[in-house]
C-alpha cells in the first residue's frame, strides 16, 4: 500500500488568527494521538495563503510530519516580477511543496501548460515537491475527452523530466466540474477511466496520484478505493480542522486495513 497523501489548500481563506488555530489544532492532535508523527501510512500536507506560510511553519516546527506548501510560485528565482513569489522565497519561508496549475489559476491568472512546465522545473531545481494539478472542463468531459485532455496537460508539464525527477512529482487530478461551490461531487464510476489512464502512464513513476474536487466525509473512503488513487487534495471539507482530522482518520483506516 503506497503512502496516502491527504492535504488541503486553504485557497484565499483564513486570517492569521484562524490559520494559527487550525495549525495549532493539527499539531496538538498529532502529538496527542500519534506521538507527534503522521498517522500510519499517511502523508499530511497543508497549503495556506502566502501570508500564513511562516506562521504555519513556525507552529508546525521543523521536524513536523506535515508538509507545508504554497499555492503558486514563479519559475524565475528572483527579479522584477511584481506581485509574484519565487520558489527560493517559498523555500525560505518554510515551504516544501509547490502547488502548480490549479484550474482556478489556469482560468483566472493565465496559467498555461508552458508555465506549469517551467514551474515544475523550478520546484524540482530547488528540491521542493511539485504538486501538479490537472483537470478537464464539463464540456471536455461531455465530449468524451477527459482522459486524453488530462494526459496532455500532464505530459506538457512533465516534459523532459528524468525518471528520478518524475519520481518526486505529485499529480492531483481535479476535474473542474467537481471543484468548489459550483461543482458537484464526482461518482466513483466517473473517476475509474481517468485514473486508469493516469495510472497506466504514471503509477509507480510519480510520488502520488491524488484526487480532488468536492471531497467530503461521505465520499472520501470510496474515492481512496479507486485503483491508482494514492491520496486526496481537499478544499472546503478540510478548512474546518475537524473535517481535516476526520479525513486523516479515514485515510489511516484505509492504509492500515
Ligand atoms: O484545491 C482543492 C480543490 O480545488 C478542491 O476544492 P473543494 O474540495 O472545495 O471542491
Amino acid at each position: 500500500m503506497p503512502t496516502l497523501w491527504i492535504g488541503t489548500s486553504w485557497k484565499m481563506t483564513k486570517t492569521l488568527v484562524e490559520g494559527r488555530a487550525w495549525a495549532e489544532g493539527l499539531r496538538d492532535h498529532l502529538v496527542a494521538e500519534h506521538g507527534g508523527a503522521a498517522p500510519s501510512g499517511v502523508q499530511p500536507f497543508v497549503i495556506p495563503s502566502f501570508t500564513a506560510t511562516t506562521t504555519v511553519a513556525g507552529i508546525l516546527g521543523e521536524d513536523s510530519p506535515v508538509l507545508l506548501g504554497v499555492q503558486n510560485a514563479h519559475w524565475e528565482d528572483a527579479g522584477a516580477w511584481t506581485g509574484e513569489v519565487s520558489v527560493p522565497q517559498a523555500k525560505d519561508a518554510g515551504a516544501q511543496v509547490v502547488e502548480i496549475g490549479h484550474s482556478e489559476r489556469r482560468e483566472h491568472f493565465g496559467e498555461t501548460v508552458e508555465t506549469t512546465r517551467l514551474k515544475v522545473a523550478a520546484a524540482l531545481r530547488h528540491g521542493l515537491t511539485p504538486l501538479l494539478c490537472i483537470g478537464e472542463s464539463a464540456e471536455v468531459k461531455d465530449a468524451g475527452g477527459s482522459s486524453a485532455f488530462i494526459l496532455e496537460q500532464a505530459a506538457g508539464a512533465l516534459e523532459g523530466l528524468s525518471p528520478q525527477e518524475l519520481s518526486r512529482v505529485v499529480i492531483a487530478y481535479e476535474p473542474i466540474w467537481a471543484i468548489g461551490e459550483k461543482g458537484r461531487p464526482a461518482t466513483v464510476e466517473e473517476l475509474i477511466e481517468p485514473f486508469a489512464a493516469l495510472g497506466a502512464e504514471y503509477s509507480g513513476r510519480v510520488a502520488g496520484l491524488l484526487y480532488g474536487g468536492s471531497v467530503n466525509l461521505d465520499n472520501a473512503a470510496a474515492l481512496l478505493g479507486i485503483e491508482h488513487v494514492t491520496g486526496l487534495f481537499v478544499g472546503r471539507t478540510a478548512w474546518r480542522l475537524e473535517g481535516y482530522l476526520e479525513l486523516l482518520r479515514i485515510a489511516q483506516a484505509h492504509a492500515t486495513a
